[in-house]
């Protein structure tokens, strides 16, 4: 049996690349909207009422309207937009977060698929919380460093146009410390607070880690770095998608600096604990446009859907 899928959002930046992932499928059947149509409500309707699964690559104004275009109870949304990711009435579309997370997945008809910083944040973050280590009020901060492909089709056509030398070097953005994924991020880690977080979008098209720096003496426990990567080890044993760097020795780091682009192209999702035993940094590692984006929703529709977790995608 076939899925019926349509891409709402078909060619922007996520929506492309999910149809990449698609179109070689055989167990899925494409509803194509017309160009000229991809806008239209009225024609988007009728597709995403015929679908068995929607997604939507799209802008959150506009992932709202297509919700709400929405009534046939067998059509399950996935929604790549920020728009519902913390609305009790949706499923967190991380199946790696707890044990139970993959039933929601399968069990619910609406799937927010989470941001890409806030993929990496909560999947370093949560499992220290749930282990007690990381008490929920510690004041945290974060830094990510992502590729342009982020920003969608405006970002990639600005940096993709040259001669504008200031998009050379790194660039600190949402500097008012409200970005859009800190609600995410602290419903999802189960922390009392979001935390500081600056991201910063460098010259390179794909490719995130974020960045938690940790005091140890401020800890609910004292931990080692081996303790760390043993907790991580256990919340995420059996996850295909999941890998923990074991050390920091040279399969970690190039003679000591780090490679954020080194999943690219693959739905994984590395974590990492360095430091001196006194100061620590969590790493974690993904491509903003996989297990970010396009790949993170794939592997929902997969769980959904009941089909090999790992259809479409690389570990
Ligand atoms: N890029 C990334 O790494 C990630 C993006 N996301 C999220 O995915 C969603 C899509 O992002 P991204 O692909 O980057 O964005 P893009 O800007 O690349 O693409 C958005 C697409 O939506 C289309 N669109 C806008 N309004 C409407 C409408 N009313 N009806 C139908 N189509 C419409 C746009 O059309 P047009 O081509 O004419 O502009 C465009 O093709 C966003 O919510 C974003 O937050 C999520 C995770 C990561
Ligand atoms: C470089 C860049 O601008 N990145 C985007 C994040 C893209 C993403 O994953 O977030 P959404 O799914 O919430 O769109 C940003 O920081 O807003």
């Amino acid at each position: 049996m076939t899925t019926k899928v349509f891409v709402d959002g078909q060619e922007g930046t996520t929506g492309l690349r999910l149809l990449d992932y698609l179109s070689a499928r055989s167990d899925v059947e494409l509803l194509r909207i017309d160009d000229d149509k991809r806008k239209d409500p009225a024609e988007r309707g009728r597709f995403l009422n015929a679908a068995d699964v929607a997604f939507l690559c799209l802008p959150d104004a506009a992932s709202r309207e297509a919700v709400s275009l929405v009534n046939n109870p067998n059509t399950c949304i996935i929604d790549a937009s920020t728009a519902f990711r913390t609305d009790d009435g949706w499923a967190y579309g991380l199946p790696e977060l707890v044990r139970g997370q993959r039933e929601r997945i399968r069990a619910s008809k609406r799937i927010a698929v989470p941001g890409c910083h806030a993929s990496a944040f909560i999947l370093a973050v949560r499992p220290l919380v749930d282990a007690g280590v990381l008490p929920p009020d510690y004041p945290l901060s974060a830094f990510s460093l992502t590729g342009y492909s982020g920003g969608g089709k405006k970002m990639i056509a600005e940096f993709e146009a040259g001669g504008n030398p200031r998009l050379e070097s790194p660039r600190p953005y949402a500097m008012g410390l409200e970005h859009k994924h800190l609600p995410e991020m602290r419903v999802q880690s189960r922390l009392a607070q979001a935390p500081v977080f600056s991201p910063v979008v460098g010259n390179f098209f794909k490719g995130l880690a974020v960045t938690v720096p940790l005091h140890v003496n401020q800890l609910a426990k004292r931990v080692t770095l081996a303790d760390i990567r043993a907790i991580y080890a256990s919340h995420y044993a059996g996850e295909q998608f999941i890998r923990v760097a074991p050390d920091d020795g040279p399969e970690q780091l190039d003679n000591g600096f780090f490679d954020v682009q080194a999943n690219n192209d693959t739905n994984r999702a590395d974590l990492f604990a360095f430091g001196n035993g006194e100061r620590i940094v969590l790493m974690a590692r993904l491509d903003n446009l996989g297990k970010g984006a396009a790949g993170a929703a794939v592997q929902c529709m997969n769980v959904h859907i009941g089909a090999d977790e790992a259809t479409s995608l690389a570990a």
